[in-house]
């Protein structure tokens, strides 16, 4: 942060409120805006044809089958947004101690991947990258000894993420946040002739609670034995956030996000200021939940509180957000 270099003069020359009295003169010195092409939506895929269920705790969210979600993708496209980010929610018996679902070419993800770049080739497809989907514990890696072991793990992410980049995916997410598993997956890429393949890193993804909503919505609520803290980053920790971006950056991320995003929006500015790179903020689960739950009562006047939160995320300094909100935002941007 800068300060400013002209000392304001003092009242009356100086009246900030000059500058506040119009529509037309607070247009002109608006310093943040918010576009469609700032919002990623993240979809919630699950098995079955031509069906949606809404998901409980996220009013407004349904989980589609991959037929209903290419009309989806086609109206985030007309609405200006750039990406979607699939999400499965994997029946009981596709969770295995091995997680093999993860990187079978037939998983929801690879099908909703394979369906929309055929359908809406214009909007990127982003996806996941973690076992948790497909494991029966609900743990993004390999437990052994009651502890998620790592190198291992990552063998698995790579087959995940070559999976993905084969069905046409344009980013990868890896979520999971194991060590080193950015290079290995870079690496793998690069070799098996899929370079162009971007990877947006979850390099600062903090144990956070909330999380819940989403775990409903990936059926993982009731799977998850124990936590992430042995993975995920100590909520109280900025230091070590920014290490994981630098050390994301070094492996070949091309993009970063911060995760979750409102409470950690002092880790947006950091991260843009000091890396100068394609920073992104997830508004998770919980944030839209929590707005959703005092919109509904009333307490709280919906689209206003919805842009808000947005485009504070731009006023960090981020070049977008996954939204849960992202195609209302986007109708309310015209
Ligand atoms: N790997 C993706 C998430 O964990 C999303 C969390 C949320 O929306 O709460």
């Amino acid at each position: 942060m800068t300060s400013p270099s002209a000392p304001a003069p003092a009242f009356p020359a100086h009246r900030p409120r000059r500058l506040r009295r119009s529509p037309a003169l607070r247009a002109m010195v608006r310093q943040t805006a918010l576009t469609p092409a700032d919002l990623i939506w993240p979809v919630f895929l699950m098995e079955g044809e031509d069906a949606e269920a809404p998901v409980a705790s996220m009013p407004g969210v349904s989980r589609r089958t991959v037929d209903r979600i290419v009309p989806a993708a086609r109206e985030a496209a007309d609405l200006g947004i750039p990406a979607i980010c699939l999400f499965p929610y994997t029946a009981a018996e596709a969770r295995t101690e091995d997680c093999a679902e993860a990187w079978s070419p037939e998983n929801l993800t690879n099908r909703a991947i394979r369906a929309i770049k055929q359908a809406v080739p214009e909007i990127a497809v982003m996806t996941d990258i973690a076992l948790d989907p497909y494991n029966i514990n609900g743990q993004d890696g390999y437990v052994e000894d009651g502890y998620v072991v790592n190198d291992r793990t990552v063998e698995a992410l790579v087959r995940m993420a070559l999976a993905q980049a084969e069905a046409g995916a344009d980013i990868l997410g890896p979520s999971d946040m194991m060590d080193g598993r950015i290079g290995a997956i870079r690496a793998a890429l690069e070799a098996e002739g899929h370079g162009h393949v971007a990877i947006m890193s979850y390099a600062a993804k903090f144990a956070s609670g909330f999380y819940g909503p989403f775990r409903d919505a990936v059926g993982a609520s009731s799977a998850l034995k124990g936590d992430k803290t042995t993975y995920q980053i100590d909520p109280a920790n900025r230091d070590e956030a920014l290490r994981m971006v630098a050390r994301d950056l070094a492996e070949g991320a091309d993009m970063v996000m911060v995760k979750p995003g409102m409470p950690y929006l002092d880790l947006c500015a950091a991260v843009k200021d000091r890396f100068e790179v394609p920073t992104f903020a997830y508004q998770v689960s919980g944030e839209y939940a929590m707005m959703q739950a005092a919109i509904q009562n009333g307490w709280l006047q919906g689209e206003a509180v919805m842009m808000e939160s947005l485009l504070a995320f731009k006023r960090a300094g981020c070049d977008g957000i996954l939204t849960y909100f992202a195609p209302e935002a986007a109708r309310a941007l015209g």
